[in-house]
């Protein structure tokens, strides 16, 4: 756990260090990893994450989404169920309020909520991943538990979306994990 708690510290510092061009590069070159990939670029409903703390920052793939038609969702805290997620329909006019992680989150309206399993893909946001496809998050096992159906052969695909620098040579792994099947970052994009 010590092992895990310190790859989040020095992964989470290294890509808050990265310069404003450099994720703005970033983020745009994503959109063309995605556009050229059939199963990316053909989904109907995809959910995405708004950036925080240093993350791959989304929003230009979310704007690329929009302009094709695609339905975008986003994650929610669960307000009863502590450790899920709601995804709930973002839109340009969507009203955002601050989670207690100050991440912004479409206020909670049972209209807008779609059952994760009508997703087409999940993009996920991670802290670590290593080569073949294991993934480090924040910590809350949010992700573990949304991706838990995946595991099973249901449930959207999870797509991880990454800085290059956020890739170590192993992570270690707890039995809860569930390795990712695809992540893009700016220079590769990785299916295992
Ligand atoms: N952009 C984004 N949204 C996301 C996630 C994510 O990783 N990225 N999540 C993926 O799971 C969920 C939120 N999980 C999070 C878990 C911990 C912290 C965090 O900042 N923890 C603090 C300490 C805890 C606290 O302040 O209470 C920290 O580690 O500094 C943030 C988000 C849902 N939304
Ligand atoms: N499928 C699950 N069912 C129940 N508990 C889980 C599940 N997945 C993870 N957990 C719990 O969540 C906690 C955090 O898990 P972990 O450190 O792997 O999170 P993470 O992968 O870094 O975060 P996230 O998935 O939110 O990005 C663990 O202590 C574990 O007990």
């Amino acid at each position: 756990m010590t092992d895990r708690h310190q790859i989040r510290q020095q992964i989470r510092q290294a890509r808050r260090a990265l310069s404003g061009t450099e994720q703005q590069a970033a983020s745009e070159v994503i959109i063309r990893h995605v556009a050229g990939a059939e199963h990316l670029a053909q989904a109907g409903k995809v959910a995405l994450y708004l950036a925080n703390d240093g993350e791959l920052d989304p929003q230009p793939l979310i704007d690329w989404y929009w302009s094709q038609g695609t339905q975008v969702y986003l994650p929610v805290l669960h307000h009863f169920s502590p450790g899920h997620l709601l995804f709930l329909r973002y839109d340009p006019d969507t009203r955002l309020i601050a989670n207690r992680f100050g991440i912004p989150e479409p206020k909670l309206d049972i209209r807008l909520l779609l059952p994760k399993q009508e997703l087409d893909v999940i993009y996920t946001p991670l802290v670590a991943f290593d080569s073949r496809g294991n993934r480090i998050g924040m910590g809350g096992g949010f992700y573990d538990r949304t991706l838990a159906a995946w595991r099973q052969g249901l449930g959207p695909r999870p797509v991880g979306l990454a800085h290059n620098c956020q890739q170590l040579p192993a992570i270690p792994t707890d039995s809860w994990d569930i390795p990712l099947p695809e992540l893009i970052t700016p220079d590769q994009h990785w299916r295992w």
